[in-house]
């Protein structure tokens, strides 16, 4: 805050400076790109983005998006657009000097927001990205997954000149760049400059030059940009037309206008439209303007909501992710507008946990002039995020129960996002669980709901069994699963980060609660083992005397403070061993998560419980040579070895390694006589 204060008084003075010397500030000025900005034109210069049509996308959204922070800045104060109220974008072709340019009369740029905002990238999200697609080979193709922004321009011009005045001011600046890692800035001539706004002119390359066709340029608004809520118009050389008229007539056309200017676009808001007006072309075409993402809808949700308060919704799912998915930030992308004008596009209007929606609600019964402070607490809003957001659930669970492998793409991709509101929205908890999908010791390569699991409970099963671990695979393989897996009962695979945090403190689904397999004792004696596997664990039982709970004694004896307890272990068929926690307090892998996430080294920091297999061959024999005095340091190390391995099993180092490796080799010697 401070430093951003500074850099802003920093500023003011430069500019105070830079104003009382011609020389610095009227001369051009040379500057160079921010580092990220010209790994991003090193890559925009170089494309090979199959889709160059998209720069002119990119253009008219900033050109719109001017214009409508202007319209909403001149709520309060007027004066900024007097004389000029009516908004459009002006597209301008012109075959011989092979340029096209974009114009608009929005709120402009004054000299220090070209060069910050034409020479340095803003978005810490994008910020990363670019610092992550410097060492990708691929960056090009990485590229076409986010809105490449301003600098996409540089796809098809040598050189760009962006010529701005920003509303209210009275002079007005040019930039300009090749797009090579400097860029330079001059006071430009008012005459010639916009009179508020910005005109970009792009100097075509020779392989774009196509781009300065009325025609193409038209085509390309068409496809892209055809519901940009401010209205477009294109001006070109007129084209003598064969049917032109002829004689008198004719020659006054000639000398009366050799540009002619129409509109391609008028700028009518697509949301006030109704939903059998609108084609799938035209709302993908309006997602891409809203979102600048290049994919498609995977949902699009359109409606008008009546009653306490109107207002229209339209909003989409993607089906990519955005690049700035996770970006500490969370912050949503909605755009707030009233009465069709655009208020903000910072307002959360949806829980961070459905933060990749994209689109616009417009309010009817916010006033225009909302205050910042009006608009993080507000009723009316409050009211509108709450609609809006049981809305969209509903319809993510109507795609779910009518188009189940639509609705699992949408999981695919934003699962782990929508988690999230597990932990965070108390209120709708059961809406998201009934929406949430499982990997499970079942579920193959599929997925699986809670109302499936739950449906195929085993008798006397009262829980829901989950394993937390960093991915499914690793998780699958844990040992406390074994005795689940022998009684065929379904184990839930949790490894997104948030799993171990909202399983924590989910109450439960139809009743049944959530419990860790690798928690507290495990539940598991009153659920029947199939015929088979009592058949093997009667065999593997045998033997299995009261030596071993003398074995638990001892090994608790043994290894003291390291475990909290030792006990003999119904969750285990195969392995001798595992570790897990005690029945009250946080769950091993929360723990371990936690410790990881606070950069703590080591492993969980409440001693875990060493269960130990009763029907094991080695625990059996072990057992058997407790009496035994010429055994007494074998059956020592062996015990150590024993909790050392469940430690490794669950991803863990041996508490001392050095020790271990003792251990090991006195046992390994032994074993080869
Ligand atoms: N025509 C314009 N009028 C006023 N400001 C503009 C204009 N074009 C660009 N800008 C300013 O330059 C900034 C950078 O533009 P750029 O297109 O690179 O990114 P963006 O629009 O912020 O982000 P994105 O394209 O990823 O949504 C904009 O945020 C805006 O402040």
């Amino acid at each position: 805050m401070t430093s951003k204060t500074n850099e802003a008084a920093a500023g003011t003075a430069a500019d105070k400076a830079a104003d009382a010397s011609p020389q610095t500030s009227e001369s051009k000025e040379a500057h160079e790109f921010q580092a990220e900005v010209a790994r991003l034109l090193h890559l925009m210069v170089h494309s090979v983005y199959s889709n160059k049509d998209i720069f002119l996308r990119e253009l008219i959204s900033n050109a719109a998006d001017a214009c409508e922070r202007l319209r909403q800045r001149a709520l309060t104060e007027p004066e900024l657009i007097s004389g000029d109220e009516t908004f459009r974008i002006r597209l301008e072709t012109d075959k011989n000097a092979r340029t096209l340019s974009v114009a608009d009369n929005g709120t402009g740029m004054s000299r220090e927001e070209l060069i910050d905002n034409l020479g340095t990238i803003a978005r810490s999200g994008t910020r990363a990205f670019l610092e992550g697609l410097g060492e990708a080979k691929d960056g090009q193709s990485l590229i076409g997954q986010f809105g490449v922004g301003f600098y996409s321009a540089f796809m098809v011009a040598g050189e760009v000149d962006v010529v701005s005045r920003a509303a209210g001011s009275n002079e007005a600046w040019t930039w300009r760049s090749d797009g090579q890692g400097s860029f330079t800035v001059e006071r430009a001539d008012l005459e010639s400059a916009p009179a508020r706004g910005t005109r970009v002119v792009l100097h075509l390359s020779d392989e774009s030059v196509d781009y300065a066709q009325a025609s193409t340029i038209e085509r390309i608004v068409r496809e892209y940009s055809a519901h940009v809520p401010v209205p477009i118009v294109l001006a070109s050389e007129t084209e003598r037309e064969e049917n032109e008229p002829d004689g008198e007539e004719k020659a006054d056309k000639d000398t009366a206008a050799k540009i002619e200017e129409r509109e391609i676009a008028d700028g009518s808001a697509l949301w006030t439209r109704s939903r059998s007006e609108i084609t799938e072309e035209e709302y993908k075409e309006f997602y891409g303007h809203v979102s600048r993402q290049f994919d498609e809808p995977a949902l699009t949700l359109h409606y008008r909501a009546e009653g306490r308060h109107e207002y229209s919704v339209l909003l989409f799912v993607p089906s990519m992710t955005p690049f700035d998915l996770f970006d500490p930030d969370r912050k949503g992308r909605v755009k707030l507008y009233v009465r069709r004008v655009f208020i903000a596009d910072d307002v959360d209007l949806l829980p961070a946990y459905l933060r990749f929606t994209r689109g616009v609600i417009d309010s009817q019964d916010l006033p225009l002039n909302l205050s910042r402070e009006m608009l993080q607490s507000n009723p009316v809003l409050d009211a509108i995020r709450k609609g809006v957001t049981n809305r969209v659930l509903s319809e993510l669970q109507k795609l779910a129960d009518n188009d189940a492998e639509k609705y699992t793409q949408i999981w695919e991709t934003f699962g782990p996002v929508i988690k999230e509101g597990l932990y965070e929205d108390f209120e709708r908890r059961d809406k998201l669980l009934a929406l949430t999908r499982f990997k499970t010791t079942k579920s193959g390569d599929g997925w699986r709901t809670l109302a499936e699991y739950v449906a195929d409970l085993k008798e006397n099963q009262t829980q829901i069994f989950y394993a937390i671990g960093d991915n499914a695979d690793a998780v699958k393989a844990s040992p406390q699963l074994e005795g689940y897996r022998a009684r065929d009962v379904e184990v839930l695979l949790l490894s997104d980060p948030v799993d171990a945090f909202w399983v924590q403190i989910a109450l439960g689904f139809d009743g049944k609660p959530f419990r860790s397999v690798t928690q507290g004792a495990a539940d598991l004696d009153a659920i029947t083992l199939p015929d088979d596997e009592k058949q093997k664990e009667d065999e593997a039982g045998k033997g299995a005397t009261a030596d071993v709970a003398t074995l638990v004694t001892y090994v608790k004896e043994t290894l003291g403070d390291a475990v909290t307890d030792v006990r003999i272990s119904s969750r285990l068929a195969e392995s001798p061993v595992c570790l897990v926690a005690p029945e009250h307090g946080p769950d091993r892998q929360f723990e371990k998560l936690m410790s990881r996430r606070d950069g703590a080294p080591g492993g969980a920091g409440s001693k875990p419980v060493l269960e130990i297999n009763p029907r094991h061959a080695l625990v059996k024999s072990l057992a058997s040579h407790l009496g035994d005095d010429a055994a007494k340091d074998f059956t020592k190390d062996a015990a150590w070895l024993l909790y050392d391995q469940a430690r490794i099993l669950d991803g863990e180092h041996p508490n001392d390694p050095a020790a271990f490796a003792g251990r090991l080799a006195r046992v390994m010697k032994k074993g080869l006589g």
